[in-house]
């Protein structure tokens, strides 16, 4: 299935960790929605600038609302992801990005002035367990007024990349920062707390599972 929301052509991948801007993305869900086959560090370059991702996955059911809001005041953007093939996984999108909403309402942007959230429906390619249907899918997009798209974090790993991508335009595009005012390292005390493991050795697996599980090793100080 195509996408109902375009989104951005295939990044080049960056040949080297150059100094550049660096973009927190915060990937939401409930359990068993694919959350972990999402990379956690990406680097690329767009439009000329390398852009380095930091993301950072929930751990479902585990988290009690507070760890959750920790990191989404932590995040820059958001994929809130849902399986396809899971009703319930669905049914929670809408909360999450009331949470969203709500928590960034009372943090760093004014009234009205909400980050990037794309709600992501992982698993595509399970078609014949399909419960929630792309119409269904659109119509949520419309209502909460953020984009959405279908993946298979396990048939393309493109795909995920191109998430990431979209939420970080729609950060350009919203002017809050031009690209020359991201962050310039990866300097965040959370980050700087996760075992290190280079992007090359985490693409070298598709780009999968290598996400971390345990956030109460790396709580802020
Ligand atoms: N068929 C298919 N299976 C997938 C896909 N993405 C993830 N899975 C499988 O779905 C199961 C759950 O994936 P996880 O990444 O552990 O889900 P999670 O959202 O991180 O779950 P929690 O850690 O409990 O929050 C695993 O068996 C994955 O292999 C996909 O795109 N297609």
């Amino acid at each position: 299935m195509s996408s109902p929301f375009p989104l951005p052509r295939p990044l080049r991948r960056a040949v080297s960790l150059a100094p550049g801007r660096t973009v927190r993305l915060v990937v939401l869900g409930q359990s068993a929605v694919g959350k972990t086959e999402m990379i956690y560090r990406h680097s690329a370059a767009i439009d000329g600038e390398v852009v380095h991702f930091e993301i950072l996955d929930t751990a479902g059911q585990e988290e009690d609302s507070l760890q959750i809001e920790e990191k989404i005041k932590w995040g820059d953007g958001f994929a809130v992801v849902y399986s396809v093939t899971d009703r319930c996984s669905f049914d929670e999108v809408m909360r999450l990005c009331f949470l969203i909403n709500h928590t960034h309402s009372n943090t760093k942007r004014g009234a009205g002035d909400q980050p990037p959230v794309m709600i992501v429906g992982n698993k595509k390619d399970l078609e014949f367990d399909r419960m929630v249907s792309t119409d269904d899918a659109v119509n949520l997009s419309k209502a909460l007024k953020h984009p959405c798209v279908e993946i298979s974090t396990r048939d393309s790993y493109e795909e995920t990349v191109m998430v990431f991508s979209a939420l970080y335009n729609e950060l350009v595009k919203q002017g809050n920062f031009t690209p020359g005012t991201f962050r310039r390292k990866a300097v965040s005390k959370l980050m700087d707390k996760i075992p290190k493991i280079n992007a090359s050795s985490a693409l070298n697996s598709g780009g999968r599972s290598l996400s971390f599980n345990s956030y109460r090793d790396y709580l802020p100080e």
